[in-house]
């Protein structure tokens, strides 16, 4: 025999009602079956909310009343023929008008009782019950039982003790007679032995069907809600959680304990005791498997779900009086149980010096004054402090039977919250080893639980989640190269990159569900007004777990907010240069605090766009080399500059052709004046460990006085035509000499310049083509021969995959 509990959801209409019978039925040939019913969808609260209003002698309750008759008969409309009808209507009005007459007492006495409040929650089901018997007999053969005829319980009306001993014989009895094949109950009502109308408390329709089956030895408890079984995290918080196939007791128990509200543990007593298993199943999916409970579980996965309590209170007690003197444990937790406070969570530090429990919210007040009270004299002598309260916590919960035989499991948690800022208030693992908790600020649940679902369910796809601010010439590159390798991203990196905020300087947009890469142009056009601060504290909102901030702008104001998201453990990715060749002191703060808060601060396209020269650098240095030289051509622009401008150019126009080719900074004179160049050999520099500032780099300026001094790109490129002759005597110098103009940077021992240079014939630079990039590491390793990296060093796309780059470094 298998008992079916069908809940409050499953039955909330007659559409819902369809649904269960024909998941009866089936059922029903393959077994007898026993059907516990919840009342319809939010009945019973309705009851409740009526009763109130008429014990306060307020005449709402005869609207609620009402409500509630409209919908049963509706339904009883709705599933029942026409001729068949009159009977089941008589019979609901009849219990509609027994329900009219005790809340038409509560209001006349303005009185409400427990027993009262028990006998009127119980029409709820002694209604749904009753419908769905008379629906289900017109397609298949249904037997009715009231189960207050067979469950003997206290007189505790609202919450009461079954009589197991009575309970059991009756409903052996009962079934052992009965040869329907289906027979329906009401869950959750009891009669007392004096045969009044009692309640079996919170999950009283669960504890119903348990009782049943525990006593008929079922070989199965069915309990039919809303969700397809216990999922490994809240689907409403972790989009990626998913149902947990099979489960034990225990592990079923501590994922309810820590919110996963699809059983309420003691009513699970009975068939635990028993070791007869429950199957969790969806009433609107009845196709999907749903989870399996049981003694024992074929899932060998250590962690097999992740759960969370919110609103919770740390209460922490502590003071140098406590070391070594017994009882004070006792006296806390005796004087918070003697008030009937919960205890969720406690721990003790090994000094002795301090206890920290975890309670309701709700109880936190009730609780400090009780402990202050109970250690009244010891915090008068100062051997105790007075009671430190934490507020806005939640729990997460890590839950497993088969944590214990795996090690690192707690350092693999505690890790992965950390380098996404997860502050941890206070730890708690038992000794079994099934749970491991941590106390945390409720406003980083979210993200806490999204990192943890990602570490222990999602080995396979790492979410990644960029705040974009910047989309211009480089910016839009970024974006459609993001769009296009989304799926190969995907499939072979398992990465899932997702631009969550996004912003120029005048607009701003944010989706925590990705922003549309197809149409960010419309979107942002149709954003809100940002500004820095707004971007970023956007961004801090979000908390999402793996986000990086990524800077495509020329902007100094920008580079001076990384430091921000770096302290909030929000990766920066940058093409922007200033921030690396700011003042020294800022640069080695933003790599003290990306190292301090675990938050990447990643640059590679400063120097030669695309060209891996940062990171092979960086290389280099880790394994123990020494730069000691360090020869460059580290400006595209320039360099197509001077590869194509001659006799038969204008100096204006070749470089117009270079910022058109996207290789110039938004601000060419930043290139042609020699400034990219020197942000560039300094950041190489000091990558390789040495303590320089832009200021000690010395420039050999080309561009006339009159050019330097231009404020706008339009008197910029005039101030070019008007100087014509100089720049072509520039040319015709080098020209003479059969040389090529570079434009080089050197670094040698500590020093560095830039400048202009005539390049013969038989240099390794006479022959960088358009706007290329070369560099020259001699090194402790490469002392003769240089290490040598030469590629395109600028343009959008180059410079793009740069990013790219670094963004998938990041995961790493
Ligand atoms: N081109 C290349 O080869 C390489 C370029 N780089 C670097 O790439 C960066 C971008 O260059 P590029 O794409 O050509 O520049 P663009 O001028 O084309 O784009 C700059 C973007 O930044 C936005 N922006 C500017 N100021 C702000 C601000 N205060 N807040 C928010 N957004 C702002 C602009 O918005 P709006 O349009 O509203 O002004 C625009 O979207 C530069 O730092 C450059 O050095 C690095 C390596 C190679
Ligand atoms: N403007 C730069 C491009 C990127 O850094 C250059 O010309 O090299």
């Amino acid at each position: 025999m298998k008992v079916l509990k069908f809940g409050g959801s499953s039955v909330a209409n007659s559409e819902n009602i369809k649904k269960v019978l024909a998941i009866v039925e089936k059922t029903s040939k393959t077994s007898k079956i026993a059907v516990v019913v919840s009342a319809f969808g939010k009945t019973t609260n309705a009851l409740i909310e009526g009763a109130h209003l008429a014990a306060t002698k307020n005449e709402a309750y005869k609207t609620v009343l009402e409500k509630l008759e409209a919908h049963h008969f509706n339904v009883i409309k709705d599933l029942i023929s026409l001729e068949n009808q009159p009977e089941i209507l008589n019979h609901a009005k009849e219990l509609f008008h027994q329900l009219a007459t005790i809340y038409e007492g509560c209001y006349l006495l303005e009185e409400l009782t427990p027993k009262t409040l028990a006998t009127i929650s119980s029409f709820g089901e002694l209604l749904s019950s009753y419908i769905i018997a008379k629906a289900a007999n017109i397609s298949f053969e249904t037997g009715y039982k009231d189960s207050r005829e067979i469950i003997i319980a206290s007189n505790n009306y609202l919450n009461a003790t079954v009589n197991f001993a009575e309970t059991n014989k009756n409903i052996t009895a009962y079934f052992s007679g009965n040869q329907k094949k289906v027979t329906l109950l009401p869950g959750f009502v009891a009669k007392t032995s004096e045969g009044k109308t009692t309640t079996l408390g919170r999950g009283g329709s669960d504890y119903t069907a348990a009782i049943i089956a525990a006593a008929v030895n079922a070989d199965e408890l069915q309990i039919w809600t809303d969700v397809s079984g216990m999922f490994t995290a809240n689907p409403s918080v972790v989009k990626q959680a998913f149902p947990i196939p099979h489960i034990s007791y225990h592990e079923a128990m501590e994922l309810s304990h820590f919110g996963a509200k699809v059983i309420y543990p003691p009513t699970i007593q009975p068939v635990l005791k028993k070791e007869i298993s429950i199957r969790i199943k969806n009433t609107f999916k009845p196709e999907e498997e749903g989870t399996l409970i049981a003694k024992e579980t074929s899932n060998k996965k250590p962690v097999k779900g992740i759960s969370h309590i919110e609103n919770i209170t740390l209460i922490t007690l502590e003071g140098s009086g406590m070391v070594g003197i017994p009882g004070f444990s006792k006296r806390l937790f005796e004087a918070i149980s003697f008030h009937n406070i919960n205890i969720i969570l406690i721990t003790q530090a090994s000094s002795e010096l301090s206890i920290c429990i975890g309670i309701a919210d709700e109880d936190a007040q009730k609780a400090k004054a009780v402990i202050d009270e109970t250690f009244e004299f010891e915090i008068e002598k100062q051997k105790v402090n007075p009671v430190k309260l934490e507020q806005d916590l939640c729990i997460i919960a890590l839950v497993g039977d088969n944590m214990k035989n795996h090690q690192g499991l707690s350092g693999q948690m505690f890790s992965s919250l950390g380098k996404n800022n997860v502050n941890i208030r206070a730890i708690a693992q038992g000794s079994t080893e099934k749970n491991i908790s941590a106390v945390i600020n409720k406003n980083d649940a979210k993200k806490a639980l999204n990192t943890l679902h990602e570490q222990f369910f999602e080995e396979k796809i790492k979410q990644i989640n960029l705040f974009v601010t910047g989309v211009g010439n480089v910016g839009e590159r970024f974006l459609a190269q993001l769009e296009q390798q989304k799926k190969h991203l995907k499939k072979h990196l398992k990465l899932n990159v997702r631009v969550i905020g996004l912003s120029n300087s005048r607009k701003m947009i944010f989706n925590e569900k990705g922003i549309d890469l197809k149409n960010w142009k419309a979107l942002l056009e149709n954003g809100e007004s940002t500004s820095l601060e707004r971007f970023f504290n956007k961004t801090k909102q979000c908390n999402l777990r793996n986000s990086v901030f990524v800077d495509n702008t020329a902007n100094q104001a920008v580079s001076e907010v990384y430091e921000n998201y770096l302290r909030q453990s929000i990766g920066v990715v940058t093409c922007n240069k200033i921030a690396c060749a700011s003042l020294l002191e800022n640069y080695k703060t933003l790599k003290a605090i990306s190292r301090k808060y675990n938050a990447p601060f990643l640059f590679e396209t400063n120097v030669g766009a695309g060209l891996p020269i940062i990171d092979t650098l960086k290389n280099l240095i880790n394994s123990g080399d020494r730069v000691h030289k360090i020869q460059a051509v580290l400006s595209g622009s320039l360099n197509f500059v001077f590869n194509n401008f001659n006799k038969n150019t204008t100096f204006h126009d070749v470089v117009a052709q270079a910022q058109k080719e996207g290789y110039t900074e938004p601000d060419p004179k930043i290139d042609l004046s020699g400034v990219d160049v020197a942000r560039k050999i300094l950041i190489l520099a000091r990558e390789s460990g040495y303590d320089l500032e832009l200021s000690d780099i010395s420039k050999n300026a080309f561009l006339p006085e009159e050019s330097l001094k231009t404020k706008n790109n339009d008197d910029f490129y005039a101030s070019l035509t008007k100087n014509e002759a100089h720049f072509q005597q520039i040319f015709k110098e080098a020209n003479d000499k059969n040389c090529r103009l570079k434009y080089v940077a050197e670094f040698i021992d500590g020093k560095a310049n830039v400048g202009l240079q005539h390049i013969p014939a038989e240099h390794p630079f006479y022959n960088l083509e358009g706007s290329d990039n070369i560099v020259l590491f001699f090194t402790d390793r490469y002392p003769e021969n240089p290490l040598i990296i030469k590629g395109a060093g600028a343009g959008a796309d180059v410079t793009a995959s740069g990013i790219f780059a670094d963004i998938i470094r990041t995961t790493k």
